[in-house]
């Protein structure tokens, strides 16, 4: 499970002190494009600080320690004599060499015609000054390789050979040996098109074929290790999208990284659509670049954040308080028979630290409604007046909409009544068809709303910017969910949460943030029935709060994510608002 208490020193280390207007921003990581990974790299190199070679030496020592971290049985210090960055270990009876014999220690180094390749020349005369033996092969044209790859490309030719890459190589059996590690620099932040070769990957499906094998499914550790430099090549590192030809000659296997090293920031390509299953494990090694406030500044809503952990202080409640000045929040219920998913809002509104909540019941549920729960208050809405009347009572200050409502035009009269009282409000579930059914419905939203809509509600709301993100792309960088976030918050004019492993989070004027429930976060068991009306009982609570839209929505992804990694497998919606206590307890422990 994660560990909230170490995500929240390293990211707090990380961007202290940086506040947006929500004052919930202190711990989030960028995110960032390639085009501004560039215009970071660009800026340093034109200060004079740093020069282009300096990076991808950094960037391939990055990678070799990177490896020796996740595999210290492979570390080896550099030879005497050697060039490498790597603490030299203790002086011992063997010389590198000796031991990499004993270990075998092999690579091969699959370098690209870009700088990614030109980070793998670094990564292979850094391995090979350790006493590793390696193998570099080019898919490219020496002769056209960028200057800084063209450097490295030629010290590597000091101490050793390239070949030309033509995809035969995984013929090699010895590759298959145990403790051989196969880097994968051949795309990186460049990858612009689909790759056409098949011979690119076809060793990819050689090499899942022998890692499936019988003979080979019992060992420690599937070999070789697969290291890619950056992205895991094939990857658009702004969308995570996999660039596919439009007529592929084969159904290319997928190159899946057992550890994708890369530099400065995470790319958005390594948590949004399948990036994370291709990366394996995401390291960030630091290169040195320094902070550009001035382009920050200028930039700051255009690059989107992960969002690690909320600012405790927000969540705690503080002394002297009473239930009024923790917001009172009204759920919306559907019919009888169907107000499971509004009480379990409710719920969740009220654990997630709503002053009060009140479930507005249809009459004919009353009694069904009433009998199930306690804390939560009831009041008779039975038509979109009564809930007009109901909401002139100002404290009422957030609602949550949707959940089990229905499709009927009472229910449409409710969302507008709702969206005409302007109160901070989520809408999910049958509220979102509705609004995808009426135009005019759909313009009552205001800048206090939060919509939460999962892949088929998005795509019945914004066709056509959905059509952008299902077409398979062929040129990158690929439309990402970002992208289409960003653009569906534009138009609704307000905050919307496209939920997935990738929830991706956007408000009108271009603030972004992910949250990922991958990597060490993945909980998969979330994807139960009933979660996403919790989702929309937390977003409500934290709205009732005086939460922001922006930071509602935030807030109550992570702490949902949280709430499952809590129970772990064997969760059912129920559970998820009962796990709050526990995870409040734990990041309010927080020293
Ligand atoms: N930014 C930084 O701070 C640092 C960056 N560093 C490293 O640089 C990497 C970025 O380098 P990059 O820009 O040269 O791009 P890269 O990924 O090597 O690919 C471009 C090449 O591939 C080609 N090409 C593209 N698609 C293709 C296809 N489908 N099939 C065939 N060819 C294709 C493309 O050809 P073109 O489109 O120009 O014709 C071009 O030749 C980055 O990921 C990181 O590893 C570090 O060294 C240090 C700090
Ligand atoms: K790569």
């Amino acid at each position: 499970m994660a560990d909230s208490r170490n995500t929240i020193k390293k990211t707090s280390k990380r961007l202290k002190g940086v506040r947006n207007e929500n004052f919930v921003a202190e711990f989030m990581t960028e995110l960032l494009s390639a085009a501004q990974m560039r215009a970071i790299e660009q800026a340093a190199i034109e200060s004079g600080e740093v020069t282009g070679l300096e990076l991808m030496e950094r960037a391939g020592q990055g990678v070799v320690e990177a490896i020796f971290a996740e595999w210290p049985e492979l570390a080896v210090s550099p030879a005497a004599g050697g060039e490498g960055g790597v603490a030299p270990r203790p002086a011992g009876p063997d010389s590198p060499q000796d031991i990499c014999e004993q270990k075998k220690l092999r690579a091969v180094v699959l370098c690209g015609p870009g700088n990614n390749g030109g980070d793998g020349f670094v990564v292979a005369r850094l391995l090979k000054e350790r006493g590793w033996e390696v193998e570099v092969f080019l898919y490219g044209d020496a002769g056209k390789l960028p200057p800084d790859a063209k450097a490295n490309y030629e010290r590597w030719l000091e101490m050793g050979e390239v070949t030309e890459y033509d995809g035969e190589f995984w013929m090699d059996p010895s590759i298959y040996r145990e403790d051989s590690v196969l880097v994968d620099a051949l795309f990186g932040t460049g990858l612009t098109r689909p790759v056409e070769n098949f011979n690119a990957f076809g060793w990819v499906t050689q090499l899942t074929e022998w890692r499936l094998s019988p003979e080979n499914r019992g060992a420690a550790y599937p070999a070789p290790r697969v290291v890619s430099v950056d992205m895991p090549s094939g990857v658009c590192a702004d969308s995570g999208r996999r660039l596919y030809s439009a007529d592929p000659p084969f159904d290319l296997e997928e190159i899946s990284a057992d550890l994708t090293v890369t530099f400065h920031s995470k790319k958005l390509g390594h948590v949004l659509a399948v990036g994370p299953y291709y990366s394996g494990k995401v390291v960030v090694q630091d290169i040195g670049l320094c902070e550009d406030h001035e382009w920050r500044k200028a930039n700051w809503k255009q690059i989107a954040k992960q969002f690690d952990a909320p600012f405790v202080g927000l969540l705690a409640k503080g002394y002297g308080g009473h239930k009024y000045s923790h917001g009172h929040a009204l759920i919306l219920s559907g019919r009888p028979g169907r107000t499971g998913a509004a009480r379990m809002a409710a719920r969740g509104a009220l654990r997630i630290g709503a002053g009060l909540v009140t479930l507005a019941v249809p009459p004919a549920a009353q009694a069904e409604v009433a009998a199930q729960v306690t804390a939560i208050m009831l009041r008779r809405v039975g038509d979109a007046t009564a809930l007009t009347k109901v909401l002139e009572d100002a404290r009422f200050n957030a609602i949550g909409l949707g959940p089990a409502l229905g499709l009927d035009a009472g229910a449409a009269a409710l969302v507008a009544a709702a969206l005409e009282a302007g109160r901070a409000s989520v809408l999910d579930a049958d509220a979102l068809t509705l609004l995808a059914q009426d135009a005019a419905l759909f313009s009552k939203l205001h800048e206090n709303c939060v919509l939460t809509p999962h892949a088929g509600e998005f795509r019945r709301l914004f066709p056509d910017i959905a059509a952008k993100l299902e077409t398979a792309p062929v040129q990158g960088p690929a439309y990402s969910k970002v992208d289409a976030v960003r653009e569906a918050a534009k138009r609704a004019g307000c905050v919307v949460l496209f939920k997935g492993p990738d929830t991706v989070i956007a408000a009108p004027d271009g603030r972004c943030s992910i949250n990922s429930a991958q990597y060490e976060r993945a909980a998969p068991w979330l994807a139960t029935a009933g979660s996403g009306d919790v989702l929309t009982g937390f977003i409500a609570g934290l709205l009732a709060r005086g939460f922001a839209p922006q930071s509602a929505a935030e807030t109550a992804a992570w702490l949902h994510v949280e709430c499952a990694l809590e129970f772990g497998p064997g969760l059912m919606a129920e559970d998820l608002s009962e796990q709050l206590p526990k995870v409040f307890r734990r990041l309010l422990s927080q020293p």
